[in-house]
C-alpha cells in the first residue's frame, strides 16, 4: 500500500505577514473588504500550491481563517450571540469582526486585547478569547444559550474547497469537530450544560458534509483534539452519537478524525470504536501510543501518523522515525504520514532566516521544511531508503550535530543547575520576617500604588526601534530616544502620585524576546512570526543550548530610571517559566531542566539589580498557568518544578528586597497552593472584571503575603471612574485584610494609549487615597 503525506493545516498569516497587514489596513478603514478578501485568497492559493509542490498528497482547505477557526465554526453553525444584532442569513464580515474585536458605537475593539469585557454603551464587546489548549494561540470562545438554534450560516468550508478545486487541487477540508466545539464553548444560560445542544448541532455538520461531498470531496478532516483531554462518560457518549450520525451524512465521503497535542490515553477505546474511516494520532507528544493504536485499530482504519513535530522547530531524525513506522507499513496498514498537529504553530519558512548562525540553522525546520521531511520519509517507505539516502544522512548528521555541538553544552551551567542545595530555592527568612524589614525600608503608605511595568508602546516607539534595527538611526540616537521616553514617564508617575514607579519598558520589543536576545543558548529570528491571535504575532526565541546570562540585561536601564526619582523604582524581569512557555524549547532534555537553567540566569539578574540598589523587583510569570499539562494527573509534577524555578530566581536576595510577581489571568482556585508556594512578597493579578471574586481563593487559602488585585481593566480603552475603583478596593478589603492590599491595574499598559492611561492612573491614585482615609 502506498504511503502518502498529509498536512493538517498550514500557517495562514503569510510569509511576510501579508494577512496581518491586510487585516489592520481594513480595520483602520484604509482598504475595503474586497482588497482584504483578495489578499486572503492569494495567500490560500499560495499555501495550497506550495504544500503540493513540496510533496504533500493531501492538502487541507478551510484551515485558513481571517481571524480564528473556532470563530469560523461559530459562523458556520450560526452561533452568533444576540448582542451582535445578527438577523440570520450568511454571517458577513462586519458581524464576524464584531465578534472578534468588538463593534463600533464609538469604539473599535483594539487588537492588543485578549479578553472580553463590558463596554457599557459602546457597541458590543468582543467575544471572550482564551488559550487554544497549551499553545500561545488564542481562540474566540463560542457562546451558547439554552434552546440555541443552529443554522448553516457560512459556506466557507465549501467555498474554499471549490476555490482550491478550481486551482486543480482536490483538498481535504478541515472542520473543528462538534464535540470539541461544544466543549470549548461556554454556556450563557446559568446552570445549562451546552453539551445538550449536540443533537441540534449535528444536522448543520451533516449538511456541510453533504455539500462537500456534492462538491467533490472524498475525505474530510474533523479535528477532535478534546480526545486528548480528561473526558467523562457524557463526553464519550457525545462522541459516539456524533460520529454514528456524521458517517451517515454523505455516502462515500470518508472522515479522518484528527487528535493532537497529546495521547488518547484512556480515550483510546472510545476513539477506536468510532465508525470513522481514518484516525490521526500525535506521535510526537505521545510516541508510546503507536503500538496500542495499531493493535486496537480495525484493519481497514486508515492511520494518519503525526510523526513530525508541529509545535516545535527542530529537524527530525528521519531514520529513527522510519524505524518505527516501517513495521506498521510492512504489516499491510494503510498509513499516512503527517505532522503531529496543524503547522499553524510553527513559522513558515526557514529559508528567509539568512542571518541565523549556519550551524544552528542546520538544526531547524519550519513549516515548509517539515512538509519536505514528510515527503522524503514517504519516498523512503515506498521506494526504499536508498531513494532518499542523502536526505536521510543529512538529517542524521544535523541531529547528531545538535546533540554533540559544543554550542549546546556549557558545563558550568550544567554543574550549577545540578546543585541540589535546597537553600537555593528558599528566601533567607519566612514572609513575616521579610515583611517587617521591607516595611521599615520602603515606608509605603497603606494601599500602596504601582503599575505592572509597561507604558504605551506608541507607533513612535515601535518606529524608532524599527529604524534602529534597519540602521536608519544609530545606537546613540536610539538610546537617547528611549531615555527621553523613560524620563518623561518617570516624571509623569511622580506627578500622578504613584508610590512604586516603573521605567516603562520602552526598550523592549516583547517581554520574552527581549530577554532571549540577551541570553546565551538562545537564537532569535527576523521573520519567524507565529500567530498568537487575530493579526497579532510573536517571534518566539529558540532555546537551543544551555542557558546563561553573559552580562546584566536590565540593570543599566533600572539605574538610569532610579536616578530620576527618590521613589522606589521597580526592577522588571520576565520569569523563567514564562520565558520557557513562550519560546521554542530544546527537546533533548526535559523542559524542567531548561527552566531551571533559565531560573539561574534570571536569578543573577535579580542579584545584580539588588547590588545596584534596587529594593523592589518584579518577576512576571504571566504564562505559568498556560504551561499546565492537558491532563490533570500531570499538573502537580509541572507545578512543582515551575514553582521551584521561580523560587530559585527569587531567592538570591536579602530579606529587605521585596519580590513581586505578576499573573494576568483569572483562575487561581485550582492552583492556589502552588501560587502560595511561590512565596513572593507581593503578587499582582487580573481581577477588575471579576468584581474581586477571584480573591475568594486567596482568602480561603489564607494567602499570607501581599496582593495587588487589578482595579483597572487595561484591555479596554475606557477610563474607570474613581468611585468604581474605590468600590473594587472596598470589595477587596471585605475579603482580605487591608494591610495586605496593593493598588494597581490588571496588567501592563503597552497596548493602551497615553490619553487613556493618564486619567485612568490619576483616578486609580485617587481611589487609593480614598481607601486610605475610609
Ligand atoms: N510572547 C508573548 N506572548 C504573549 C503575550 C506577549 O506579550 N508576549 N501576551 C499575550 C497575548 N498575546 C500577544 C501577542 C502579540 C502581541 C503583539 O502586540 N504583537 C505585535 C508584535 C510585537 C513585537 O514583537 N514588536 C516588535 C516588532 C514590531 C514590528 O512588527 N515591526 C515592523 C516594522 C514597524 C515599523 O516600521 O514601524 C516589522 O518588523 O516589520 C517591536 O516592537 O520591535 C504584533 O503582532 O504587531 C500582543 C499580545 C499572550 N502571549
Ligand atoms: N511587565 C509586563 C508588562 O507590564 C507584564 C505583562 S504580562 C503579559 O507589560
Ligand atoms: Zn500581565
Amino acid at each position: 500500500m502506498t504511503v502518502t503525506v498529509a498536512t493538517l493545516g498550514f500557517p495562514r498569516i503569510g510569509p511576510r505577514r501579508e494577512l496581518k497587514t491586510a487585516l489592520e489596513s481594513h480595520w483602520s478603514g484604509k482598504s475595503d473588504a474586497a482588497a482584504l478578501l483578495a489578499t486572503a485568497a492569494g495567500l490560500r492559493g499560495q499555501a495550497w500550491a506550495r504544500q503540493r509542490d513540496l510533496g504533500a498528497d493531501i492538502v487541507p482547505s478551510n484551515d485558513f481563517s481571517l481571524y480564528d477557526q473556532m470563530l469560523d465554526t461559530s459562523a458556520m453553525v450560526g452561533a452568533v450571540p444576540a448582542i451582535y444584532g445578527w438577523k440570520g442569513g450568511p454571517v458577513g464580515l462586519a458581524t464576524y469582526f464584531a465578534m472578534a474585536r468588538g463593534s463600533q458605537g464609538g469604539h473599535v475593539h483594539h487588537e492588543g486585547c485578549t479578553h472580553s469585557h463590558a463596554h457599557e454603551g459602546e457597541g458590543a464587546p468582543a467575544a471572550e478569547m482564551t488559550k487554544w489548549f497549551d499553545t500561545n494561540y488564542h481562540y474566540l470562545v463560542p457562546e451558547f444559550t439554552e434552546g440555541q438554534h443552529f443554522a448553516l450560516s457560512s459556506t466557507k468550508a465549501i467555498d474554499e474547497f471549490l476555490e482550491a478545486k478550481a486551482q486543480g487541487i482536490l483538498t481535504r477540508p478541515v472542520l473543528i469537530g462538534p464535540v470539541t466545539f461544544l466543549k470549548l464553548g461556554k454556556s450563557r444560560t446559568e446552570g445549562f450544560d451546552q453539551r445538550a445542544l449536540l443533537p441540534a448541532l449535528l444536522p448543520i455538520y451533516a449538511g456541510v458534509l453533504k455539500r462537500l461531498a456534492a462538491a467533490g470531496a472524498d475525505w474530510v478532516q474533523i479535528d477532535e483534539p478534546c480526545l486528548v483531554l480528561d473526558l467523562d462518560d457524557r463526553d464519550r457518549e457525545m462522541l459516539r452519537l456524533a460520529y454514528a450520525e456524521l458517517v451517515k451524512a454523505a455516502p462515500g465521503l470518508k472522515l479522518m478524525l484528527a487528535t493532537y497535542f497529546g495521547g488518547l490515553g484512556d480515550n483510546l477505546a472510545t476513539a477506536l470504536a468510532l465508525p470513522v474511516q481514518g484516525l490521526h494520532v500525535d506521535l510526537v507528544r505521545a510516541p508510546e501510543q503507536l503500538d496500542a493504536v495499531v493493535a486496537g485499530a480495525r484493519p481497514d482504519l486508515v492511520l494518519s501518523l503525526g510523526v513530525i513535530d508541529g509545535r516545535n522547530i527542530w529537524k527530525a531524525d528521519l531514520s529513527a522515525i522510519l524505524d518505527r513506522v516501517e513495521p506498521v507499513v510492512k504489516a499491510g496498514r494503510n498509513v499516512i504520514l503527517a505532522p503531529s498537529c496543524s503547522l499553524l504553530h510553527t513559522p513558515i519558512d526557514l529559508d528567509r532566516e539568512t542571518a541565523l548562525d549556519p550551524e544552528i540553522r542546520d538544526w531547524l525546520a519550519f513549516a515548509v521544511q517539515k512538509v519536505a521531511e514528510l515527503a522524503a520519509m514517504a519516498r523512503a517507505l515506498n521506494e526504499g531508503r536508498d531513494a532518499v539516502r542523502s536526505t536521510l544522512d543529512a538529517a542524521s548528521a544535523a541531529v547528531a550535530s545538535r546533540r554533540t555541538s559544543p554550542r549546546i553544552n556549557n558545563p558550568a551551567v550544567q554543574k550549577r543547575a545540578a546543585q541540589k542545595d535546597a537553600t537555593l530555592a528558599r528566601r533567607k527568612s519566612a514572609f513575616a520576617a521579610r515583611r517587617r524589614v521591607q516595611r521599615a525600608r520602603l515606608n509605603l503608605p497603606a494601599y500602596p500604588t504601582t503599575t505592572i511595568g509597561s507604558f504605551p508602546q506608541t507607533p513612535e516607539v515601535r518606529k524608532a526601534r524599527a529604524d534602529h534595527d534597519k540602521g536608519v538611526i544609530g545606537d546613540v540616537a536610539y538610546e537617547q530616544f528611549l531615555r527621553d521616553e523613560t524620563a518623561r514617564t518617570v516624571q509623569w508617575q511622580e506627578e500622578a502620585g504613584l508610590d512604586v514607579l516603573v521605567h516603562g519598558e520602552f526598550e523592549r520589543n516583547d517581554m520574552v524576546q527581549y530577554f532571549g536576545e540577551q541570553l546565551s543558548g538562545f537564537a532569535f529570528t527576523k521573520y519567524a512570526w507565529v500567530q498568537s491571535y487575530g493579526s497579532r504575532c510573536v517571534r518566539p526565541p529558540i532555546i537551543f543550548g544551555d542557558v546563561a546570562r553573559p552580562q546584566p540585561m536590565t540593570v543599566a536601564w533600572w539605574e538610569y530610571a532610579q536616578s530620576l526619582t527618590a521613589k522606589p523604582m521597580k526592577g522588571m524581569l520576565t520569569g523563567p517559566v514564562t520565558i520557557l512557555n513562550w519560546s521554542f524549547v530544546r527537546d533533548d532534555q526535559p523542559r524542567s531542566a531548561t527552566c531551571r537553567q533559565i531560573a539561574f540566569a534570571i536569578r543573577d539578574e535579580v542579584v545584580d539589580l539588588e547590588k545596584a540598589g534596587c529594593a523592589v523587583i518584579q518577576i512576571d510569570e504571566a504564562a505559568l498557568r498556560e504551561g499546565l499539562p492537558l491532563r490533570r494527573g500531570e499538573w502537580q509534577h509541572y507545578l512543582d518544578w515551575a514553582v521551584e524555578s521561580f523560587r530559585i530566581t527569587a531567592s538570591g536576595v536579602a530579606d529587605a528586597t521585596q519580590i513581586h510577581t505578576h499573573m494576568c489571568y483569572s483562575e487561581f482556585n485550582d492552583i492556589i497552593a502552588s501560587i502560595g508556594a511561590m512565596d513572593a512578597d507581593v503578587i499582582s493579578i487580573e481581577t477588575a472584571r471579576s468584581q474581586m471574586e477571584l480573591l475568594d481563593a486567596f482568602a480561603s487559602y489564607r494567602y499570607p503575603a501581599e496582593i495587588g488585585p487589578g482595579v483597572y481593566d487595561i484591555h479596554s480603552p475606557r477610563v474607570p471612574a474613581v468611585g468604581e475603583m474605590a468600590a473594587l478596593l472596598t470589595a477587596a478589603a471585605n475579603r482580605l485584610p487591608a494591610d495586605q492590599l496593593w493598588v494597581n491595574p490588571d496588567c501592563g499598559l503597552k497596548t493602551r494609549k497615553w490619553p487613556e492611561v493618564k486619567p485612568a492612573i490619576a483616578n486609580m491614585v485617587a481611589a487609593a487615597q480614598a481607601a486610605r482615609t475610609a
